[in-house]
């Protein structure tokens, strides 16, 4: 298998469980940067076919509705922040094809390196147009005004410092331009949270159990009660300088995707 060129950014200091609030532990043992990005590295080689067993491949059309919503198109520079193994990097490399370029950033290296198989292993001849980067969503290694878009799918729940993620993400995106942030939902209806948690609780976590990964699957229904509403995403947005923001709900409540521009 060709070798995976990896380009490091300024290197990845995860920052320390220690100074952490106590308010910002969603799981017990999955508390801080490091170890989420653990988590990621162990799920990384079942990752994308339980995401397709679990969401019936669903979740491949919620990944398109995002990438359509940054407004991408041919010879753009993009970047697909907390990529993971890759799947909108890919749907965005389509859109900005041969001519233009992707970014894909993580601070797993496990689930890059997942990224970076697939692109050898696909055949599209765009797909030569991405770039994988190890770093950290909070101290991106790119100037200012310099994306013509920003996707991050399920990145930033997952992401300790929220904010600060959402305020590097206006300072790279060029003005006018969009991010595209799409995750679980946070809904304010009683009945679709109690659902999303039953599905984790009865579905989710059963099948990850088998896979020897329990832990790592039920950290998600902690993260999701410790996430913002749709309303929050966009007072977080709006105050990091976007001009608008919207969230829009989909797939009945249990998915949102926040809209952003510069
Ligand atoms: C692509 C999806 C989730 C990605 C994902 C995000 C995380 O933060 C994780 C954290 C820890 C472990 C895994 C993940 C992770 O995979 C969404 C689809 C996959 C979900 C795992 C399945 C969610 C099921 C829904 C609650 C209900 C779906 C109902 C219907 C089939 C559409
Ligand atoms: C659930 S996965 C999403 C992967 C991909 N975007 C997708 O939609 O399938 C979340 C990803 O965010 C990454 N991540 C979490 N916090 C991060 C941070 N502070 N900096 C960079 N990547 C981070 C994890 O390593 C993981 O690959």
């Amino acid at each position: 298998m060709a070798s995976l060129q990896l380009q490091l950014s300024f290197g990845y200091q995860s920052s320390s469980c220690r100074h952490l609030p106590i308010s910002t532990f969603s799981y017990p043992s999955i508390r801080c940067a490091n170890d989420r990005q653990l988590l990621f590295n162990r799920i990384a080689p079942v990752y994308d076919n339980l995401n397709d067993l679990l969401s019936l491949g669903q979740h491949r059309i919620w990944k398109r509705m995002a990438v359509s919503w940054t407004g991408a198109k041919l010879g753009d520079c993009v970047l697909d922040l907390c990529c993971g193994s890759g799947d909108l990097a890919f749907l965005l490399s389509e859109k900005v094809g041969s001519n233009g370029k992707v970014s894909g950033l993580d601070f797993s290296k496990e689930q890059l390196l997942m990224a970076s198989s697939r692109q050898h292993l696909l055949s599209k001849a765009c797909y030569k147009n991405i770039e994988w980067i190890e770093g950290d969503a909070t101290e991106l290694p790119f100037p200012d005004c310099y994306f013509d878009a920003i996707t991050m799918g399920y990145g930033l729940r997952n992401v300790v410092d929220k904010r600060k993620a959402v305020q590097e993400m206006f300072r790279v995106l060029k003005p006018g331009s969009k991010a595209s942030v799409l995750d679980f939902n946070k809904s304010t209806q009683p009945f679709v949270a109690s659902f999303q948690e039953w599905m984790i609780d009865n579905a989710v976590v059963p099948v990850a159990t088998a896979y020897g990964l329990a832990k790592e699957y039920e950290y998600l229904k902690g993260s999701i009660r410790e996430f913002l509403t749709g309303n929050e995403l966009e007072e977080l947005a709006l105050e990091a300088g976007f001009s608008t923001a919207k969230h829009y709900e989909i797939s009945g409540g249990l998915m949102g995707n926040l809209v952003a521009t510069r």
